[in-house]
């Protein structure tokens, strides 16, 4: 499939709110990957595809899950909203014809992030995050943050969902943690 058949499948599939907020997490990772020498066509691609499989009901998920083999630990089977992102990253290969292996990774690490990302995986986390419709106090320093440092931006990235899960009594997964935790020891190092 083409771009732009990406695109019209995904504004058939995805409510309006969706549609946009994928639309702004493209051109958000198009933005990042041009000012940080990355690979835009990845970017923009990955940032489309990045939350095809948000809307599916939690019973669909649960047995998608189940029939791609995908391996739950108890956090997924807890918080089943998690599994739209490895489901995505699923889709996007049967669905939507995607080969590429970073473009992939990338859409299954947006929720959870987690230690070893390649460049194209940050940079799709953070334009989740701070796309335009994206409103969170702390989310204009974390704009510029993203423009001058991607590993600083991460880090702010985790510490605000980790925050933001314990403020609800949630359970934090592991990869969130892990990922942090790599970040904070190459910063110090
Ligand atoms: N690192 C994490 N650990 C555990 N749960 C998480 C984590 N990140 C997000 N969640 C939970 O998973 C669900 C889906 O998250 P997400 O896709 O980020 O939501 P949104 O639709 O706002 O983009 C939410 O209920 C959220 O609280």
């Amino acid at each position: 499939m083409t771009f732009q058949q990406i695109k019209q499948t995904l504004k058939h599939r995805l409510s309006a709110r969706r549609f946009e907020h994928s639309v702004g997490v493209s051109e958000t990772a198009v933005q990042l990957a041009e000012r940080h020498s990355g690979d835009v066509e990845k970017a923009r691609l990955a940032g489309l595809l990045h939350d095809c499989a948000r809307e599916m009901p939690r019973n669909t998920l649960l047995h998608t899950a189940q029939s791609f083999g995908i391996v739950m630990g108890s956090i997924e089977r807890r918080e089943l909203a998690l599994l739209h992102a490895p489901i995505g990253a699923r889709l996007a290969q049967t669905i939507y014809g995607i080969t590429d292996p970073e473009i992939i990774a990338a859409i299954a690490a947006h929720t959870v992030g987690g230690p070893n990302l390649g460049q194209l995986s940050v940079i799709v986390y953070l334009a989740d995050y701070i796309e335009p419709t994206r409103s969170f106090p702390g989310v204009d320093k974390l704009r510029s943050l993203a423009q001058t440092n991607l590993a600083a931006a991460m880090i702010e990235s985790y510490d605000h969902s980790i925050q933001y899960i314990i403020s609800r009594g949630g359970l934090i997964h592991p990869a969130t943690v892990e990922g942090r935790n790599e970040l904070l020891l190459q910063r110090d190092n």
